[in-house]
């Protein structure tokens, strides 16, 4: 039975007070950076699930989640004294176009809090930067934003957080007429390459310089006076980006994630997963699967997420061009992604294979059981799982059932076996998770908490907090997809 507890946690002391100072680096920099203004209210609204250890990691009492102030101020219907809100521009590629402007249309910073993580509502209402927008996100993909952060979190994969979502019955147009909610989320910041693309687009290279000494100085000083790039900031950060973005898409391809809209706009400079829209984790293994429905081209289909990434690192490079000087050298900064990508992934692999240290062979083994499950569409998370209890309890059948073409498996078991060392079980139950926010679990929270029932919502956090943990009683939780579950259809539309 049920080893969750599932109650969310309650206040135990109702005056427990949140900080009082609600500063914004952004705002401090000037009137060129963002637009302040109100979150627009939001009527009767309710609690759809809320993350104490996200209040903890942000210096907030978790006490105080489950208050009524808590409820109105994160769902923009009420402000804490020192809070000044504000939404911020930026521009961006768009599906590989130059899209303009862009801008937090339905963003809302309330501040930072004394750890320096910023507070932001999403779907809080209009903003300069709408434009045809309503400012609203909907109940359906606030919830899958919801579980993501935290799934992603419990992953150890980069990513911005998610405090709480409520729920309104306020109407929002989309296909249907669904109702209205509210992530509040955090990360230590939320710019992204999009945010100086703005304003080198604009040719204001005083705001642009402005912007990237304040990312340097707050989130890569070390890039200030670095040995390889001396009296080289710009170039120096530009390789710090590029980095972090190497090793953070090396997780996304080994854990199976496949983000949706990898537009300029929507690349954390700090390397983090940010906007949870149209993602997928993968269930069987399709290397070119496409999980957003709006993207016909099939731009960001799984297996072509690293060179997008890529791609999208020129265009900043190409906005830090007037800072960096010269092309070669920014081109110079962006060489060593092509090694780090590579590294990082086959090493995300190697521990999902066991082993600790990298031995010759390595990469054939590794192409060898991509390709297997590829041509045989296995269950990416089923089969590295499996392969973990397989390899701690010396029983490979449960895994070789879920090969079609069984000499292939054998084939490559059987120099699995030979390598030496062998694999360590424990690393491999620590790398390949049991649980990930498959599709159609996510589905089935959503049409429960549709129906006012937020307990499915609850349950997942639970589970996608510890995915590595094995959670019995929830078996069902890792089991295969249903049938209808490749009928679901995630697009833009959020
Ligand atoms: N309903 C909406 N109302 C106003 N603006 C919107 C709306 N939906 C999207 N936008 C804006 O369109 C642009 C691209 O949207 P995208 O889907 O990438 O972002 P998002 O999901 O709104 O938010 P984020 O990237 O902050 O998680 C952004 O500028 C976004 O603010
Ligand atoms: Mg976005």
């Amino acid at each position: 039975m049920s080893t969750l507890d599932l109650a969310p946690a309650r206040p135990s002391d109702a005056s427990a007070a949140p900080p009082a100072n609600w500063p914004s680096r952004l705002a401090q920099l000037g009137p060129a950076f963002s637009t302040a203004l109100q979150p627009t209210p939001l009527p009767q609204p309710h609690w759809v699930a809320y993350s104490p250890a996200v209040a903890q990691a942000l210096g907030l009492d978790p006490a105080w989640l489950g208050t009524d102030e808590a409820l109105q101020v994160l769902t923009g219907n009420a402000l804490l004294p020192g809070m000044k809100p504000l939404a911020s521009v930026y521009s961006g590629h768009q599906f590989g176009v130059w899209a303009g402007q862009l801008g937090d249309g339905r963003a809302i910073l309330l501040g930072e809090t004394p750890q320096g993580h910023e507070l932001q509502l999403k779907g809080s209402g209009r903003t300069p930067y709408s434009r045809g927008g309503d400012g609203r996100a909907v109940l359906r993909s606030s919830i899958r934003e919801f579980l993501c952060s935290e799934a992603m979190h419990g992953l150890g994969i980069p990513t911005s957080r998610a405090l709480s979502v409520t729920g309104s019955p306020a109407p929002v147009r989309r296909e249907t007429i669904e109702t209205a909610a509210v992530v509040a989320r955090s990360a230590p910041s939320f710019l992204r390459f999009g945010h100086l693309e703005h304003f080198a687009a604009r040719n204001d290279l005083v705001s642009l310089r402005q912007l990237a000494d304040e990312v340097i100085d707050q989130h890569y000083p070390d890039c200030r006076d670095h040995p390889r790039w001396p009296g080289q900031p710009f170039a120096a950060l530009l390789e710090a980006v590029s980095e972090r973005t190497a090793a953070l898409l090396a997780q996304w391809q080994a854990v199976g994630f496949c983000h949706g809209v990898m537009n300029t706009d929507n690349m954390s400079l700090l390397g983090l997963t940010l906007d949870y829209g149209p993602f997928q984790f993968l269930d069987a293994f399709d290397p070119g699967h496409i999980c957003n429905h709006s993207d016909t081209q099939g731009r960001y289909a799984h297996n072509k997420q690293p060179n997008i990434a890529y791609w999208n690192l020129f265009c900043l490079a190409q906005a830090l061009l007037p800072l960096i000087g010269d092309e070669d050298t920014a081109v110079a900064a962006l060489e060593s992604y092509k090694s780090v990508y590579p590294a990082a992934f086959e090493a995300r692999l190697r521990a999902k294979l066991g082993w600790h240290q990298a031995v010759e062979g390595d990469t054939e083994l590794i192409e060898g059981v991509l390709q297997l499950l590829a041509q045989n569409r296995v269950d990416y998370t089923i089969f590295w799982r499996r392969l973990s209890q397989a390899v701690a309890q010396g029983d490979f059948e449960p895994v070789r059932d879920l090969v079609l073409d069984r000499p292939a498996f054998d084939a490559w078991c059987q120099r699995y076996q030979a390598r030496a060392p062998g694999a360590d079980a424990d690393l491999m139950l620590r790398s390949n998770p049991k649980f990930v926010l498959r599709n159609h679990l996510g589905e089935l929270a959503i049409r429960q908490a549709q129906n006012h029932d937020f307990s499915g919502v609850q349950t997942l956090l639970k589970l996608l907090e510890r995915p590595f943990e094995e959670h019995p009683g929830f078996e069902a939780y890792a089991d295969f997809p249903p049938d209808w579950a490749s009928s679901i259809e995630i697009s833009c539309s959020s």
